[in-house]
């Protein structure tokens, strides 16, 4: 790999993907975020665990632009790659440049097929009416078909999406922002509501898309953390606002501190 490895003209030579330095963050007096840093890898899975209201959601909040100064006080640095401000940028902005946000709750076209939610997505900025007469070119009908096969779609291809499973649509929105070809993807708490084996089929899609994009994934499922982490990934653990440990999932749950604030509860 080159010095300046670039991720579709990102400079991650330096930082990573994502790198947040001393971040914190105060709602009226109440800080949610205390100091966090953080720094995610290009192509890594990175899971984030830690006890309720330890900052999480938060943290991917102030990520893709959804928190700002004008509901919070906010300090620290959030980049995506060493020189992309995302702290100077807004919701729309940050998704334009490559950040995907899952969600708990999928949001699909129910009234419309599969197929056709991964074109009205690929259109992105596009204005709907547009975006529903636009010819699907070459390389996005490749793309629309490498994507339902990574989602395990293909055959629902032409069903409505509102006749999905839940897991299906969980698939399907995952699919609909891979459509977008992100940088990296925030999932929070994906596999909320789901059966056993509808989780597993997701973690099968979100191992299988390792090395190809970035993601942060906020979850409370243990066995679909321990799926994603493997023996080697990096789990990092939050609590009370701050990055509290960090490791393989074995060594975080030896942690006397993890076990104390989050796993022994
Ligand atoms: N807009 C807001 N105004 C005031 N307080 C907020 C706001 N958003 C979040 N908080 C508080 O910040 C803290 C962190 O919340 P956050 O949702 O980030 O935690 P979490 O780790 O995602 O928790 P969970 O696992 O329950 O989803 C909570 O105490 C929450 O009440």
């Amino acid at each position: 790999m080159s010095a300046h490895f670039l991720e579709k003209g990102i400079d991650t030579s330096h930082t990573g993907i994502l790198y947040v330095e001393d971040l914190s963050v105060n709602f009226d007096g109440f800080q949610a975020i205390n100091k966090l840093s953080l720094t995610i890898d290009v192509g890594e899975l990175r899971c984030v665990i830690g006890p309720n209201g330890a900052g999480k959601t938060t943290l991917m909040d102030v990520i893709t632009g959804k928190t700002r100064s004008a509901i919070a006080d906010i300090d620290g640095s959030v980049y995506l790659g060493s020189t992309i401000d995302l702290m100077t940028m807004n919701e729309p902005q940050i998704a334009q440049i490559g950040v995907g946000r899952k969600f708990q709750k999928p949001t699909v076209f129910e009234q419309h097929p599969v197929w056709e939610n991964l074109e009205l997505a690929m259109a992105g900025d596009k204005s709907w009416h547009h975006s529903l007469i636009a010819k699907v070119d070459i390389e996005g009908r490749q793309l629309m078909e490498a994507v339902l096969a990574l989602t395990q779609l293909e055959s629902e291809a032409y069903r409505q999406a509102g006749l999905l499973s839940h897991g299906q649509k969980q698939r399907l929105e995952i699919g609909m922002l891979l459509m977008q070809q992100p940088k990296l993807l925030l999932l929070d708490e994906p596999v909320a509501g789901m059966t056993d084996e509808e989780t597993m089929r997701l973690a099968e899609l979100l191992n299988s898309l390792r090395g190809q994009c970035s993601m942060m994934v906020v979850e409370h499922d243990m066995e679909f953390v321990a799926a994603l982490a493997g023996p080697k990934g990096k789990v990092t653990v939050l609590a009370e606002g701050s990055v509290l440990a960090e490791g393989t999932l074995d060594e975080v749950k030896r942690d006397e501190r993890v076990i104390e604030s989050y796993l022994g509860r």
